[in-house]
């Protein structure tokens, strides 16, 4: 299972360079991954992962892909040379289950499309196998909490990788809002949008096609979601008190039925806060892509809010209730990488302390997420196709 190695042990396998050079490097949790699919954000996730982490200024884990799974061993080849320089020491499978089996893969990451999470994930909890699923994490919140219960049965860590959870800029827009500058938040807009040029595409395409979740508030909804959850569940004053009124409006595409737009909101009755949030596959996102409305002043966080890289504050003149400005900051953020690998991280810290679920983006959080979908949906009238959600 996981290894983890001091300065006194070689148990890491392997031969490339960052290995060799783990020798000089005490107390590093090794995380070996197998990687489930080969599609865009499996690419982004791998290169993420293969990032040295010392570079990312990271001294306590270290990740390494041990095998890839698609659904051609063809493809599979082909993604290690692409993605990971061919390094043949990673093992490349025609079949998912081959890497579920894999006596040397820890954990597992899930990047088939959204309505493939629950088999995927549960294949792989029945494995014994630590699994990182995409978002959003299964289809419906039955199928969530079967995973979940799978996962206890088989004392394995689960998570959803809602990776903008763990990168920096989030973490520094909940420090100013617990530091209480800007009074307590009063509503929260956040929109996610895209144009998937969705009369062009085929209607096959994951974001149009039903049988694969298609639409926008499956796809691009957990983010608008992830930073109502932020700000306003999380909120030290809210102490994660459930949201109340849940509102949803869907408008389809003829195309093939799909949400091309979604909008809902939650209310924070105990914190007197609302969030607004939208999303939508067929217009670009807005800018700012979250306004957090406080009572002393405003956060706006620029697009795109799954991986951030600015946001100004604004701070109203004290007693002002007219909204004046008095002081405006604007911070910025750089790291290495795309931003997955902060997530990863996490996985491995916990995966190393044996705990089954992470403090940041807990199952908790995920079941509120999809009790939010299932709601929308509902209101919506948007169902998926019969046989498609595999736990009702
Ligand atoms: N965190 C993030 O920023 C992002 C997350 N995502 C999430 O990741 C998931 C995948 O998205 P994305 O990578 O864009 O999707 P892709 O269509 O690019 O890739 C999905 C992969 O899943 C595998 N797959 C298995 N069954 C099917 C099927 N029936 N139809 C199509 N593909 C299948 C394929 O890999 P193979 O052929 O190797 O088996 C395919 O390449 C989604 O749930 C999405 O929400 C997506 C984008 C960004
Ligand atoms: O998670 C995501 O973020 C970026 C979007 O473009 C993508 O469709 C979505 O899955």
């Amino acid at each position: 299972m996981l290894a983890i190695c001091d300065s006194s042990t070689d148990s890491i396998g392997g031969k490339d360079m960052l290995e060799q050079n783990l020798n000089s490097m005490s107390n590093v949790t090794v995380l070996r991954w197998g990687i489930i699919s080969t599609g865009k954000i499996a690419t982004v996730f791998v290169k993420d992962l293969l990032i040295d982490p010392r570079t990312r200024d990271v001294h306590d884990v270290v990740h390494k892909v041990v095998a890839v799974g698609s659904r051609k061993v063809e493809t599979a080849q082909e993604f290690i040379s692409a993605n990971a320089g061919g390094d043949v020491t990673i093992k490349a499978y025609g079949t998912y289950e081959e890497v579920y089996a894999d006596k040397d893969v820890d954990a597992i990451y899930i990047g088939t499309p959204h309505t493939y999470h629950y088999i995927n994930a549960l294949d792989a909890i029945c494995a014994k196998k630590h699994v990182l699923c995409e978002k959003p994490v299964t289809s419906n919140v039955p199928e969530l909490r079967a995973l979940l219960a799978a996962a206890k049965e088989n004392g394995v860590f689960f998570m959803e990788a809602m990776w903008t959870r763990f990168q920096p800029l989030p973490q520094a827009v909940i420090k100013i809002l617990d530091s209480g500058e800007l009074g307590a938040p009063v509503v929260v807009h956040a929109d996610l949008s895209g144009d998937f040029d969705i009369q062009n595409i085929p209607k096959t395409h994951r974001i149009l096609d039903p049988a694969l979740g298609g639409g926008a508030l499956l796809d691009l909804g957990p983010y608008p979601l992830v930073w109502a959850i932020m700000t306003l569940y999380e909120n030290s004053l809210n102490e994660l008190t459930a949201p109340s009124n849940i509102t949803g409006s869907i408008l389809k595409t003829p195309l093939t039925g799909v949400d091309a737009n979604t909008s809902f909101t939650l209310n924070f009755p105990k914190i007197g806060a609302q969030a607004v949030l939208s999303c939508s596959i067929n217009t670009v996102a807005t800018n700012p892509g979250v306004t957090i409305r406080c009572e002393k002043g405003t956060i706006r966080v620029a697009p795109p809010i799954y991986c951030s890289k600015s946001f100004k504050v604004e701070y109203f003149a004290e007693g002002n209730h007219g909204g004046k400005v008095a002081r405006e900051e604007e911070k910025r953020f750089d790291y290495i990488g795309h931003g997955m690998h902060f997530e990863a991280d996490e996985v491995a810290r916990c995966i190393r302390n044996g705990k089954s679920e992470s403090a940041l983006w807990g199952h908790g959080k995920s079941l509120l997420e999809m009790t939010v979908f299932d709601e929308v949906r509902k209101q919506g009238g948007y169902e998926l196709p019969k046989g498609v959600e595999k736990v009702l």
